[in-house]
């Protein structure tokens, strides 16, 4: 009896040993993914992902590259995680094409606490439901006629610069473009505009509590069940940081809900989410439309000021690339609208240049296909074929490709140049473009239209980023405002722009203040 009872309470313990026995035999040595190149015994331990993610974040994402330096384009970097360098490979994983079905990896999405909102969606079904009832709000045509918006926070800002210039005092760039960003995407999402931009301190103590939040998505990816536990604990953790974030966000929500379309002044995204008749109830629930709004607050705000202090950065350091921005812009007196600036070429070569160096998301955002097997030939070792059975989670790291040299020469250099024909004149040797050359078309736009196929800034595919028309817009009219404006930059360098940690979203030295200017006065005036 005595004997039967011990091994009863053994019986947990042999449990997890088999366990661990069966992950560290499947995993390493057994799994079809065991046999990729890539770190073996690392894949083993799960440790040593966590120990790059956590402790060397600023590693990780280059790590990552080394390994497909050392190893070939397709690499196992964790134990069910297989990246891949081939811009070629990028459609396969993330935009397959009509009647294939994409999942997420549920693993990398819930690190930011949002499982319920758009974004956080796993399965291709779900998410696809929840994009259509947002999609109508995205179009180009939708986000244009936000231009009386975009033009008067562009007005705001030109006066935050021209106080500045009469009171000689210093201006935080990514506090404003911050402050912008987020009254924008705020007033689409609510109804009501929060004017952030009328108070810079309060801008600064929100983008430093979207940066911690962000800081510690690392530590929820590996361990989101410490998520309640940290929240309650102030000010030393992004989770009380997301806390205090969601808590806003609620309240906004709440107040939707509260009323009726009858006492609605500005219909917005969520009222119509609100009064959806297609939408079934659960989908309309005050937890679920929270996680959607806190994502479309946090990506329409942080992602779109990143891009705008990496272009402003490089607009003032770089006083050739200003100069031939001020000549696109020269014809027009006052800020022309969104539509009208974005075709402009040099200007949308410069954002697409700051999208580059932004890289968008920098973790893993893996796919995984949940019903067929994807196929990866090697182009330079024909007889080598990759079949990935359903199930594996696929990624190409964006900072791999965004800094591929055989496509984007002197990665880390601010070109906008590139994404140009008249600079791009590929060697007569390249024989890999005229293979892709069709007729009529020249070899500069092939070499062209390839980056602009590997760009994954905002990713692609039926997930690619819902709000790239409006970042685009936003972006357009304040590089209008930019060049209208001589500006010093004040005690920051490249270390505020360049990508130095992957916390989800690039970041770039801890500590950094911003990006931080003089204003000398109204330029050519
Ligand atoms: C330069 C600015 C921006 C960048 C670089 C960016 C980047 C991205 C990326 C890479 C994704 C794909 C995420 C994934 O695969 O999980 C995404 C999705 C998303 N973005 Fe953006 N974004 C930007 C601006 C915006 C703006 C202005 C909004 C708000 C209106 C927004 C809202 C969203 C939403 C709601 C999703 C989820 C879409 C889905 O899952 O279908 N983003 N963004």
């Amino acid at each position: 009896m005595t004997d039967a009872l011990s091994l009863l309470h053994g019986l947990p313990l042999l449990v997890w040993v088999g366990y661990l026995t069966y992950l560290i035999l499947w995993r390493c040595f057994l799994s079809p993914l065991a046999k990729l190149p890539g770190p073996k015994i690392a894949a083993l331990t799960y440790w040593y992902e966590c120990y790059y993610d956590i402790a060397r974040p600023a590693q990780y994402a280059f790590k990552i590259k080394a390994l497909h330096r050392k190893y070939g384009p397709v690499v196992r970097i964790g134990p069910n995680d297989v990246s891949i360098s081939d811009p070629d490979f990028v459609d396969a994983v993330y935009a397959p094409g009509p009647g294939h079905k994409r999942d997420k990896n549920s693993k990398h999405s819930r690190s930011l606490g949002i499982n319920s909102s758009i974004g956080g969606s796993i399965t291709h079904e779900l998410h696809r439901n929840r994009r259509e009832a947002l999609n109508p709000f995205f179009s180009p045509q939708r986000i244009h006629r936000l231009d009386p918006d975009l033009m008067s926070k562009a007005a705001q800002v030109e006066d935050l610069f021209a106080n500045a210039r009469e009171s000689e005092q210093v201006l935080n760039l990514s506090d404003i473009y911050f402050a912008f960003c987020n009254d924008v995407v705020h007033k689409y999402c609510f109804g009501s505009d929060p004017n952030l931009l009328s108070n810079l301190h309060l801008a600064s103590a929100r983008r430093n509590n979207v940066a911690s939040v962000l800081g510690s998505v690392k530590i929820m990816f590996h361990f989101s069940w410490i998520r309640k536990l940290l929240q309650w604990l102030p000010g030393s953790t992004g989770a009380h940081g997301m806390m205090i974030f969601r808590r806003r966000i609620r309240a906004q929500i709440d107040a939707v809900l509260a009323r009726d379309s009858s006492s609605d002044e500005t219909p917005s995204i969520f009222t119509h989410l609100r009064d959806s008749t297609e939408l079934p109830a659960a989908e309309k629930s005050a937890q679920r439309l929270e996680d959607e709004a806190v994502l479309m607050t946090m990506a329409g705000t942080y992602s779109p000021m990143l891009s705008l202090v990496i272009a402003h950065y490089h607009l003032l350091t770089r006083p050739d690339i200003m100069t031939k921005l001020r000549t696109e812009l020269g014809a027009h007196g006052c800020i022309p609208t969104a539509a009208e600036l974005e075709c402009l070429p040099y200007l949308s070569a410069i954002t697409q240049e700051a999208h580059r160096l932004t890289f968008g998301l920098t973790g893993r955002n893996a796919r995984v296909c949940p019903d067929e097997p994807i196929v990866y030939k090697d182009k330079k070792k024909p007889e080598q074929t990759y079949v990935f059975s359903p199930g594996t989670s696929l990624s190409v790291s964006t900072l791999v490709i965004h800094t591929d040299e055989s496509l984007f020469p002197n990665p880390w250099v601010f070109d906008p140049g590139r994404w140009l024909p008249a600079t791009n004149v590929p060697a007569a040797t390249d024989t890999s473009v005229i293979k892709e050359q069709k007729e009529g078309q020249d070899a500069a736009s092939v070499l062209i239209s390839r980056r602009r196929r590997s760009m994954l800034s905002f990713m692609r595919g039926p997930r690619v980023c819902i709000g790239r028309h409006l970042a685009n817009a936003e972006i357009a009219v304040l590089l209008a405002v930019m060049a209208r404006w001589d500006l010093e930059l004040f005690e920051t360098d490249e270390e505020d722009v360049k990508y130095k940690h992957d916390y989800h979203v690039m970041c770039p030295k801890l500590g950094s203040k911003g990006v931080r200017i003089k204003v000398k006065g109204r330029w050519g005036v």
